[in-house]
């Protein structure tokens, strides 16, 4: 249990936030099935992504970490891995366990994936249904759960039309046709992160995405080369402080090197549409887009989310919902389903922990309905996670404005992806003067 800071004067300061989760975690994987060394500076060594590190060292390959945030994988090339003692734990992560399902799917040895009470509830059907039409064999419970058993085998070149807008299920496919031998197209229903077909074209294969950036075609059985990669920050974190900035008394926040990746900015340009203070001064950094932000306190208004704006803001919908609890007006966000499906049902996590807080949520089977109100009256003062590290967080971002100290039952949670969260939240927090 943590006690949340609440009833703070302002907040200050700058902070870089961590390495990117999704990067982290796909410099890990295609290092792995390159030749040579793959370097990554600003590795993200949260729980998630060190399930990936140990997976792939248990598929056999070396990786040295000399520090928390450097990595430094060699190689095995793309037949280099090998059959791993025992199943593969991949812990929280849904990210690693259908990026790996595609990526083993085309080995010349079987692997087991499990996971932990939460991941073994997600649905894994939607990895192992569309690999079938590359000749791949996984197989999941009867439930579509985990643990998954892929006999891995020689892949073939498929063209196949994807059913959920899912950066993690396209990456699967775009993994087994990277082994397939020639052409293979993957269609998305919306565009969605594409982070795994940028370090791909880095790490030398062939991938092309069309105009739309719907469709993507892949060359298979590419001679990939090791490189040396930056990883970003990672928009995701970055949102937290963006969120808490917005809505904290005296705020000026910089956040340094945050990517700005357009698959992936969708809570900045909400905020800047519902009225908040963001200045983005962007670069290019190891072939993404960067930007150092300052984020200011801001009065905002309710905004209408519908099916085509969730994937870029698919992680930082926890946020919106806090945001728009105390804008002015009824926000409405719909086409979230997906958010169900997550470390926890979040539509339900999300209202049954700001209502507690004094917020007024409505649950929608697909979103969620807010009524923004400056003044909150809580129900209680104990808050829960549910095990699930975006809704600690955002808890925490919510409490900062409060006149009541909340405590949050399974803040361990947030070592999924920031394990300093509070540290670093602490580290701009102006106390109230008593
Ligand atoms: O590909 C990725 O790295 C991710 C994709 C998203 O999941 P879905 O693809 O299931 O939407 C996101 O929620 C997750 O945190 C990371
Ligand atoms: C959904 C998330 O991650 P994953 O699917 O990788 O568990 C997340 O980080 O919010």
């Amino acid at each position: 249990m943590k006690q949340l800071q609440g009833h703070v004067a302002g907040l200050q300061g700058t902070l870089a936030v961590p390495g990117d989760k999704s990067i982290s975690h796909r410099g890990l994987m295609i290092g792995a099935i390159s030749a040579g060394i793959t370097r990554l500076h600003n590795f993200l060594p949260s729980a998630d992504c060190l399930a990936t590190l140990a997976a792939v060292q248990a598929l056999g390959v070396a990786v040295d970490r000399p520090t928390p945030t450097e990595v430094t994988i060699t190689g095995v090339g793309k037949a280099g891995l090998h059959q791993a003692v025992g199943s593969l734990d991949m812990m929280n992560s849904g990210t690693s366990t259908r990026l790996f399902m595609g990526l083993l799917a085309g080995q010349t040895f079987d692997s087991t994936l499990t996971g932990d009470a939460s991941l073994s509830k997600r649905p894994m059907r939607r990895v192992a249904d569309p690999l079938l039409a590359f000749g791949a064999d996984v197989n999941v419970t009867s439930a579509g759960t985990l643990p998954a058993t892929i006999h891995g085998q020689p892949l073939h070149a498929a063209n196949v039309q994807m059913n959920v807008a899912s950066a993690q299920v396209k990456s699967a496919l775009i993994l087994a046709a990277l082994q397939a031998p020639g052409v293979s197209t993957i269609v998305e229903t919306l565009p969605t992160r594409d982070h795994t077909e940028r370090m791909l074209r880095a790490f030398g294969a062939n991938v092309q995405t069309t105009a739309d950036q719907r469709t993507i075609t892949v060359v298979g059985q590419p001679e990939l080369v090791g490189q040396t990669l930056t990883v970003p920050g990672d928009m995701s974190s970055a949102a937290f402080f963006m969120t808490a900035a917005s809505l904290t008394k005296n705020a000026q926040v910089h956040l340094k090197n945050v990517g700005i990746n357009e698959t992936r900015t969708g809570l900045l340009k909400v905020l800047q549409e519902m009225g908040g203070r963001v200045m983005v001064d962007k670069h290019m950094a190891g072939g993404e887009p960067v930007a150092d932000l300052t984020i200011e306190t801001a009065d905002l208004h309710s905004i209408t989310l519908g099916e085509k704006d969730i994937p870029a803001l698919i992680d930082e919908l926890p946020l919106v919902a806090l945001l728009a609890a105390r804008a002015q007006g009824v926000t409405t966000i719909t086409g979230a389903a997906e958010l169900r499906v997550k470390e926890t049902d979040r539509i339900a996590t999300i209202a049954t922990e700001l209502t507690k807080m004094g917020a007024e949520v409505r649950e929608l089977p697909d979103g969620l309905v807010i009524t923004g109100h400056a003044d909150w009256h809580p129900q209680s003062l104990t808050l829960d996670s549910h095990g699930d590290h975006r809704i600690g967080m955002m808890l925490a971002v919510a409490a900062l404005q409060q006149p009541e100290t909340f405590t949050l039952d399974n803040a361990d949670a947030v070592a999924v992806s920031y394990p300093n969260f509070f540290e670093d939240l602490a580290q701009l927090i102006t106390p109230e003067a008593v």
